[in-house]
């Protein structure tokens, strides 16, 4: 995008993206938070809401007429077909979000905080990678804790995700985060730093 520099930044759930975001954020990049932005677009009323409807049956419907996450959770991540089938239904939408909000902001810099940011092909409008990667115990641990989910819900989540060689692989920058809260952030700080920098 003209005059814009946008990274994506990825990883396993409970890599740490959240706290690296916060560190870009403070150094003046815009956040797009694209797990949030997969949760407004199937929004009660929302079109994409509708498809999902008539493409995964009521079981996904809570009786409130919203979008059943946890329903839908336990047959995406263990029904690859399934995931494919919500993945290529709601990226669409995500895409079209990320590009005006890319188009609205004043901010030279865009950090794109994506999970499945390669499964969407948004990395296609990225000038730059970010990975956040770290052992897959401590992720288990982490989003067990977080999300207040089982053990099997966690595997079964990271199960649909890549592991951190391949996240490392297509980055330009990879942020390990094995140790404390404290190092990410200093690690997360320096590379904010070395992209406004551009060094
Ligand atoms: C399956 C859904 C309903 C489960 O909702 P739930 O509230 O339990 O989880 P939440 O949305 O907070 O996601 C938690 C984490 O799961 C992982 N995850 C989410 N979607 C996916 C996916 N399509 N593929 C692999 N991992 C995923 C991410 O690490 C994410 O941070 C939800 O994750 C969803 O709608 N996913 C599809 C949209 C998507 O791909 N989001 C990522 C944005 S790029
Ligand atoms: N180094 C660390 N030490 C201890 N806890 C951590 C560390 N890094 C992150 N956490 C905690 O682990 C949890 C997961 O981190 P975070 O939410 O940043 O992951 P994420 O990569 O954004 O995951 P998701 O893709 O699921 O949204 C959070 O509760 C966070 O506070």
């Amino acid at each position: 995008m003209i005059n814009k520099k946008i990274y994506g930044l990825t990883g396993m759930s409970g890599a740490g993206k959240s706290t690296v975001c916060d560190s870009f954020e403070r150094a003046g990049f815009l956040i797009i938070d694209c797990d949030r932005l997969a949760r407004e677009v199937v929004r009660k009323g929302r079109p994409c809401l509708d498809k999902l409807h008539r493409l995964f049956g009521d079981s996904v419907i809570t009786k409130d007429g919203e979008l059943d996450r946890r329903a839908m959770g336990n047959i995406v991540f263990s029904h690859s077909d399934k995931l494919a089938l919500l993945n290529n239904t709601i990226y669409p939408y995500i895409t079209y979000e990320v590009i005006s909000m890319c188009g609205n902001t004043d901010k030279h810099f865009v950090l794109l905080d994506a999970p499945t940011l390669f499964e969407s092909g948004i990395d296609f409008i990225c000038d730059g990678i970010i990975s956040v990667t770290c052992d897959k115990e401590k992720s288990i641990q982490r989003i067990m804790l977080r999300d207040n989910i089982t053990r099997e819900s966690a595997e079964k989540r990271l199960g649909s995700q890549h592991d951190a060689e391949y996240y490392k692989s297509k980055s330009d920058f990879c942020i390990e985060n094995n140790g404390d809260i404290d190092t990410l952030k200093a690690k997360a700080d320096a590379t904010a730093r070395k992209i406004i920098n551009g060094n």
